[in-house]
């Protein structure tokens, strides 16, 4: 069954507690959040699934390609020939700055991800298992909400993901 997180009303999202390790549900406009669901929700009728049943989780990443990754190209260099080893100090650079509260992995991304979701913040949007490379989803389903990761290697590139949801 498709998730029925669509169904919520608008600015809501499913979220997981850290502490209780349960759903709970978040207005992004008012950042009211609650454990019952918003009033006129399907979740309310107990009808379709949330993202939490269906076992997706929403992430950012900011993709840093190299010569070696298996597209060597993105928007912004048509041909990228860094190194592995350049790309992953570029990466750690990066994790510095957003752990110290300089920036964000979204602002960072806008400008620095060799992926096309650069447009989007780096958000990709909601997922479940077996939609992504091996390597990237284990890192993304490994991580709290709101966690940002290590550096992740995927053929890709190399990747810091923060998981939103
Ligand atoms: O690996 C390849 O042969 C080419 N790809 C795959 C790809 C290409 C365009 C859009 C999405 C995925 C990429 O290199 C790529 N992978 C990603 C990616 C990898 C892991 C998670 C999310 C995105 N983005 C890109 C991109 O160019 O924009």
């Amino acid at each position: 069954m498709g998730d029925k997180l669509s169904a919520l009303p608008p600015h809501w999202e499913v979220r997981m507690s850290r502490s209780r390790n349960m759903p709970y549900y978040f207005n992004t406009k008012t950042k009211e959040s609650r454990w019952a669901p918003p009033t006129g929700a399907d979740v309310d009728k107990g009808e379709g699934e949330s993202a939490v049943n269906s076992g997706k989780i929403r992430a950012s990443h900011l993709l840093v390609k190299h010569i070696e990754s298996r597209r060597p190209s993105s928007w912004r260099q048509d041909n990228i020939s860094r190194t592995k080893a350049e790309a992953l100090q570029l990466i750690e650079e990066y994790r510095s700055q957003i752990t110290a509260g300089k920036t964000t992995l979204g602002e960072l991304a806008t400008t620095e991800s060799d992926c096309s979701s650069a447009k989007r913040q780096g958000d990709l949007g909601w997922f479940g298992p077996g939609q992504m490379q091996p390597s990237f989803e284990e890192a993304s389903f490994g991580l709290q909400v709101d966690e940002l990761s290590e550096p992740v290697y995927s053929d890709s590139g190399i990747h810091l993901i923060v998981r939103t949801a």
